[in-house]
């Protein structure tokens, strides 16, 4: 098999275990690319909401993903040129996300954007399915989670800091539904795969965290 020049670091992991603050720091800490393939799934949801898009028409969805006009720079993301960073950020598109993320057309649509991220001289992404469909040749997975209470909790937490109301029960309750509809669906279900690093959230902080991806990815060069 030929081997790609750019290495990957795939996080994949649950709803709020924490993969896009992690992949981030580490993109940051490596000057990598970044990628939150979860803000794809979101946008094409955003897009669907605003246009009163049929959501069970697959077709038209996945052609709405292919023509995305969406732009991720300085720290933000723009959709036909509107800041949108907090708009696809709500529950609200998350479960839509969800949704529409079970359907094959819409996933297959958003395969060559996702590869596109794949520069010099690395990327770090996270989503679902990073390491098991999107990148399966990448250089280190990684399987983030925590338990569903722990993550409603920083959810919760999350949502306190901007200024969004919600109740612990009620994002436990999403949380666990949008675990049961992302490892259910027949399509690139998120799964603990064998080639992938189970790190358990639950008990560290985000500096463990981070310490623990950088430590077992420069274990992984080191032995290349
Ligand atoms: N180890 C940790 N300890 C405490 N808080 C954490 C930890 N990791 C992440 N968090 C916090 O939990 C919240 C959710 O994290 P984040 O948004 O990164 O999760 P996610 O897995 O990317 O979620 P989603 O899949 O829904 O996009 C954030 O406020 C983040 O700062
Ligand atoms: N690689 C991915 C990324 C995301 N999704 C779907 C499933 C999630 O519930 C939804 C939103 O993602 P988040 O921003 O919460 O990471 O999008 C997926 O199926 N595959």
């Amino acid at each position: 098999m030929k081997i790609h020049p750019v290495p990957v670091i795939a996080i994949d992991g649950p709803s709020a275990s924490g993969k896009g603050t992690i992949a981030q720091r580490v993109a940051n800490e490596l000057n990598y690319h970044y990628l939150d393939s979860g803000a794809l799934y979101r946008l094409v949801a955003l897009k669907a909401m605003q246009c009163h898009t049929d959501l069970t028409d697959q077709t038209t969805l996945a052609t709405m993903a292919t023509q995305l006009d969406v732009v991720f720079a300085a720290g933000t993301v723009r959709l036909e040129g509107t800041i949108v960073a907090d708009a696809i950020r709500t529950e609200q598109c998350g479960i839509l996300a969800s949704k529409i993320a079970a359907y094959p057309p819409v996933r297959d649509a958003l395969l060559s954007r996702q590869h596109a991220f794949r520069l010099p001289p690395g990327l770090v992404t996270d989503g679902r399915d990073m390491g098991s469909v999107v990148f399966p040749d990448a250089t280190l997975k990684i399987f983030l989670t925590a338990s569903a209470e722990v993550r409603a909790e920083r959810r919760y937490k999350q949502l306190k800091e901007k200024g969004i109301s919600a109740t612990i029960p009620d994002l436990l309750q999403d949380i666990q539904k949008r675990d049961a509809r992302d490892r259910n669906r027949s399509v690139a279900p998120l799964q603990q795969n064998s080639d992938a690093r189970i790190l358990d959230t639950t008990s560290l902080s985000v500096i463990q965290v981070l310490n623990k991806v950088i430590a077992w990815y420069t274990e992984v060069c080191a032995s290349k």
